[in-house]
């Protein structure tokens, strides 16, 4: 593979897909001093919110050690040369929520559906435009659809006003094959104008190798996390990603020693437990099931007795996806149920 002279802006994921790992209890002192190392790293975008984005706090998706607004207002007076990003998940942020981001100086709004309704997007990507942020659509799940049902939400997202667009794989389900069909095919397809994204979870090990896949298609923006903080097995660890981008002539921007230094020192020490392919992380990739359900999953093995892999396995087979977080006791208890009559 030639990317040798490639350019790629990366987005740190720490602050919010990190948020799922650490049950959304991040302090504000933790994200501001990962936020400035990031900073300082040279690293040109970074997302802070709950884990599941703008107004997530709730009984389903676990309530924060601080509000959106608090972290905002703590991290972005503090950045040098970063842009902070926010997620948006239509049904669950609103047009309010996108508005407080911006007047705290959110510069990139991603808009955030599972791969099968960017319809619902409509609204909340119009808005973002008309208010003049960076607006990404980010279909998430996109290994549950084929690339051409891709692009065609793809499009509907590029309609509403998003000048970049998201493939996500929620799931870490992806094989570098599966990246290349759908970036190639949005980057043949949609206006060249608007830029292509690529989000990955490490649940296959493959977070690297995807994102790589993503370049040569054509993708200009690429998530990780320092450290791989994140859901599941986490994301793409980013400053892994920058050495191989380093070695490979990639251009992106970002002081590798400084970032390493932001994940050995301030991000591993925070870790409520290793970010690692342990069997049920694995499971996630191996079964298609959305990462953030990990935890949920460990914590539903504990009260009905059933090995979160079980469920895991379940859910995959149920077609689970995000927002259907209340499945997963659910599932656990008839599970458990099954078990104890048969
Ligand atoms: C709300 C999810 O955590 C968004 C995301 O990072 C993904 O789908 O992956
Ligand atoms: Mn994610």
């Amino acid at each position: 593979m030639n990317l040798h002279g490639k350019r790629v802006t990366l987005h740190d994921m720490s602050l919010r897909d990190g948020m799922h790992a650490k049950g959304h209890q991040i302090s504000l002192d933790e994200m501001v001093a990962i936020a400035t190392g990031l900073d300082r790293a040279g690293v040109p975008l970074i997302e802070v919110t709950h884990g599941d984005g703008l107004g997530g706090a709730s009984l389903n998706y676990g309530f924060p050690a601080h509000s959106d607004e608090e972290y905002l207002k703590a991290v972005v007076p503090k950045m040098q040369q970063a842009r902070v990003s926010a997620l948006l998940l239509p049904g669950i942020g609103t047009v309010d929520h996108l508005r407080m981001a911006q007047d705290l100086g959110v510069s990139t709004i991603r808009i955030a559906t599972h791969c099968t309704e960017a319809d619902v997007a409509e609204q909340h990507i119009g808005m973002a435009r008309r208010l003049g942020l960076d607006t990404v659509g980010f279909l998430m799940m996109a290994h549950m659809i084929s690339p051409e049902q891709l692009l065609e939400q793809a499009r509907l997202m590029e309609a509403f006003g998003a000048n970049c667009i998201y493939c996500t794989d929620s799931a870490g389900y992806m094989l570098p094959d599966d990246v290349s069909e759908r970036l190639n095919l949005l980057r043949r397809e949609l206006d060249p104008a608007t830029e292509i994204g690529f989000h990955g979870h490490h649940n296959l090990g493959m977070g690297v190798a995807n994102s790589l896949a993503a370049i040569e298609a054509g993708a200009s923006r690429i998530d990780g996390s320092a450290a791989g903080l994140g859901a599941g097995a986490g994301n793409t660890p980013l400053e892994v990603f920058v050495a191989v981008l380093e070695r490979m002539g990639v251009t992106h921007g970002v002081d590798l020693f400084a970032l390493m230094d932001v994940a050995e020192d301030l991000v591993v020490p925070l870790m409520d437990q290793p970010i690692r392919l342990d069997r049920d992380a694995l499971t996630l990739g191996y079964a298609g099931v959305y990462s953030s359900f990990l935890l949920f999953a460990q914590r539903a093995e504990k009260k009905y007795g059933v090995p979160a892999r079980d469920i895991l396995v379940e859910l995959g087979r149920r077609g689970t996806v995000g927002g259907q977080e209340d499945m997963i006791d659910d599932t656990a208890m008839s599970m458990a149920r099954e078990r104890q009559a048969g």
